[in-house]
């Protein structure tokens, strides 16, 4: 569904641009006068992929396999690759870009079929790899969304994505990336034949990523105690939400094994928050853009025992990249959202209907995925896309798991060859 929306939007930014192009024109009647050339489009020598290029008084015009491109001089000098720019060896800069003349327009500008030549006034020269320009450029950048397979009830039963075995995933590079590859797919996963101790789960969680501490601990293993100053640590039923929205950076993944459960009840709920978030953007455009541009607060405040934590977290519930408007995280808890004391009230009523529309989907029924966590069958949870909650119990239940820091999974899926 993301693709249908973006490849939408691409198609309307590109009529822009070519629409900007002739406006360009048209609103400055000196633009001729002021560069060397006419405005013409420049060809690379006939071949398959057809390049083009047209220098502008500010910027340069790349068209090239279909694409077309614009580049500020400045940024085209900063990206410079030469070794005198850049260390190919640590893939750092090196070229100091605050000595750049914000004014700075490339002397000569020659292309080939596969490269583009920039010489500067102070004979310096850039070059680039076409395809290195297309992959790299803002333009390309928007087509670059996370592949993802968002999913109600239905979608991913009938998807029957399988969950990997624990040695497989321990052992094997194979099993590991079929795992992050599902993982990144549906924002949820499972690893089965997991003995159910504590160990085996957090062996399990070092596999993939480093564990996030927090105020919870390194692993933490629970029952319902009251140990804690939070619901979890009952036997209540929790509504669908996200973990540690009281953070400036909510905990990327949870990991969940249920090492015991001797009663009635407890089913885990899963409910894909971007399926829901993408819903609500096709029904009530105006809503999601509402959530994803009021900041809100989320706060954990705790007293009991040894325990005092004063928690706070500050963003939008939809967290949306600008260049491209992808979803990349959803910040929704009820039971832990503080005072909302940071938007006048007419924003605030607007804001309160939008949350609704989210809810209701959010609660629809077939977008519930209901499962009873057992020993030896570990779920990850992306809890930036993925929410959770659980029915209420009965009897001994011991959950153990951990969070993860969301890069260093990340960092394990691109190391494994995956888009992360
Ligand atoms: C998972 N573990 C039991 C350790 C923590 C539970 C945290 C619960 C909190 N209300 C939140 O949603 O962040
Ligand atoms: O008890 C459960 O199944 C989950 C409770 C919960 O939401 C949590 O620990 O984050
Ligand atoms: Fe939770």
């Amino acid at each position: 569904m993301w693709y249908h929306r973006l490849s939408q939007i691409l198609c309307s930014t590109r009529h822009q641009l070519k629409g900007g192009f002739r406006l360009q024109a048209l609103r400055y009647p000196c633009f001729q006068k002021r560069i060397l050339a006419a405005p013409r489009w420049q060809h690379s020598a006939m071949g398959p992929l057809n390049g083009a290029w047209q220098q502008h008084e500010d910027h340069l015009e790349l068209r090239y396999a279909g694409m077309v491109m614009r580049f500020d001089y400045v940024w085209l000098r900063d990206h410079c690759r030469s070794a005198s720019c850049y260390n190919s060896k640590t893939n750092q800069r090196s070229l100091d870009t605050a000595s750049v003349d914000l004014a700075i327009k490339p002397q000569t500008i020659r292309m080939n079929e596969t490269m583009l030549f920039l010489t500067w006034p102070d004979g310096h020269v850039t070059r680039y790899n076409l395809e290195w320009l297309l992959k790299n450029s803002y333009e390309g950048q928007k087509q670059a969304v996370q592949p993802r397979i968002l999913w109600n009830a239905e979608i991913y039963r009938q998807a029957q994505v399988l969950p990997v075995d624990f040695q497989s995933f321990l052992e094997t590079q194979d099993g590991l990336k079929k795992f992050l590859q599902s993982f990144l797919l549906y924002g949820i996963a499972f690893v089965e034949n997991v003995p159910p101790t504590r160990e085996d789960t957090e062996k399990l969680a070092g596999r993939i990523s480093l564990i996030r501490e927090t105020i919870y601990g390194r692993m933490w293993y629970f029952t319902s105690d009251f140990s804690r100053g939070d619901t979890a640590y009952t036997k209540l039923a929790l509504d669908r939400h996200t973990d540690t929205t009281y953070f400036q950076e909510p905990c990327g993944i949870q990991v969940f094994h249920c090492l015991k459960h001797e009663g009635t009840g407890g089913k885990t709920l899963l409910v894909d928050g971007f399926y829901a978030a993408e819903r609500v953007l096709q029904r009530a455009p105006a809503d999601f853009d509402l959530l994803s541009k009021v900041p809100l607060k989320h706060e954990y405040i705790e007293n009991v025992g040894e325990c005092h934590n004063h928690m706070i977290g500050v963003g939008p519930v939809l967290n949306i990249y600008p260049w491209n408007k992808e979803l990349y995280l959803i910040r929704y808890n009820n039971y832990d959202r503080a005072v909302i004391n940071t938007v006048p009230y007419d924003v605030v009523h607007r804001w309160y209907a939008a949350h609704r529309t989210l809810t209701t989907e959010l609660r629809r029924p077939e977008n519930e995925l209901w499962i009873k966590l057992k020993p030896g069958k570990a779920l990850f949870i992306d809890n930036w896309r993925v929410l959770h909650g659980r029915e209420s119990f009965t009897g001994y239940r011991q959950l153990c798991g951990c969070y993860l820091t969301r890069d260093d999974v990340l960092n394990t899926a691109r190391f494994l060859g995956l888009q992360a």
